[in-house]
């Protein structure tokens, strides 16, 4: 099992570490385009194997795609991150150019390769990739529900005084401050339902914290975060890499699905060694139909400034 990383920033670097930490692929390459940077990386978590009890290869690359052939999965991290007070679309201008040419770069060397969209804004980069290249759609995955579903759980078990352990919950629609959908209607602490212990109000609280999640570790960080997202994406490539068919929101293209069409938005979605294998089309209710209708049509907007 190969597995390309493009760019070899925070989150690459994160995703590297966690996959090899799992144990689950035989190869990691990870690229970047500044001279050095990813051999760089690769050496110094190679230098963890065993420390950290893995057999994982990682290597690095100053972009030769060559050293990328024949990749099963790729995840593009390539691009810049926002600063405090900076929107994710505010970074289209500048990473669209860079994702349209890195996910072509990809395909040529890996012509069946999965890609992975990391770079923001997500959704967007995601439908770009779907617009300009061949690739399938169950082989375009955008990455964003996973972390933000960690995120509404974790703040979940804040407000619960509960471990993480105890909760379930799931974000999906946007991968934006204002586009996110948290199902606290269906989050439930051990099977019962969140709202047997937390009143409207305080999950309200929770819904707004999940939202702008990103938004107050780039305040706090200066730049956006790599821990979570980096685990969230090596989760997707597991489930991918070792066929597990597990559950996952996703920025999938739908085609009608949840009234939806012409747009890649989070969904609940099967992973496999097919990549999406099924869009899980569970029953909303009215106000969670409308606030994915209004999703919906933030990300349309953002996908209305491609060139495509
Ligand atoms: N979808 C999500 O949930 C998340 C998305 N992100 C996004 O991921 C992206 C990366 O974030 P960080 O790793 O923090 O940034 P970073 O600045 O640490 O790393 C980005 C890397 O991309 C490289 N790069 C730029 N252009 C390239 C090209 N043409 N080819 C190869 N490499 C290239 C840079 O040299 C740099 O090393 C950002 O767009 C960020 O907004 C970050 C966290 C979560
Ligand atoms: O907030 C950002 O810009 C990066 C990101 O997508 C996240 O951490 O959710």
């Amino acid at each position: 099992m190969k597995v390309t990383i493009v760019g070899a920033g925070a989150v690459g670097a994160s995703c590297a570490e966690y996959v090899a930490i799992k144990n689950f692929a035989s190869e990691v390459v990870l690229l970047d385009i500044k001279e050095g940077y990813a051999e760089g990386k690769a050496m110094d978590l190679m230098q963890t194997a065993t420390l950290n009890g893995f057999d994982t290869k990682i290597s690095g690359s100053t972009n030769d795609y060559s050293k990328t052939a024949n990749s099963d999965i790729a995840v593009i991290t390539s691009g810049i991150p926002r600063k405090p007070g900076m929107t994710r679309e505010e970074l289209i201008g500048i990473n669209a150019g860079i994702v349209k040419e890195v996910s072509a770069n990809l395909i040529k060397h890996s012509p069946d390769v999965t890609l992975i969209v990391v770079s923001n804004p997500m959704d967007t980069m995601t439908y770009l990739v779907h617009k300009t290249t061949g690739l399938p759609k169950n082989k375009i995955i955008g990455m964003g529900g996973a972390l933000d579903s960690a995120r509404f759980k974790y703040r979940l078990s804040e407000a619960l005084e509960c471990p993480p352990s105890d909760v379930d919950g799931m974000v999906i629609g946007g991968h934006s401050d204002t586009g996110m959908v948290p199902l606290t209607r269906l989050a439930t602490r051990n099977s019962v339902p969140v709202s047997a212990f937390l009143d409207t109000d305080r999950l309200d609280q929770v819904s707004e914290d999940t939202k702008v999640g990103g938004a107050t570790l780039t305040k706090l960080l200066g730049t956006s975060a790599w821990y979570a997202p980096g685990a969230a994406v090596s989760g997707l490539v597991q489930a991918i890499a070792c066929d597990q068919k597990k559950m996952f929101p996703c920025s999938a293209l739908l085609e009608g699905e949840f009234g939806l069409s012409d747009l890649c938005i989070g969904v609940p979605v099967i992973l496999g060694k097919n990549g999406i294998e099924k869009i899980v089309e569970i029953e909303l209710n009215d106000a969670e139909k409308n606030k994915m209708k209004e999703s919906a049509e933030g990300v349309k907007k953002t996908n209305g400034l491609l060139d495509v």
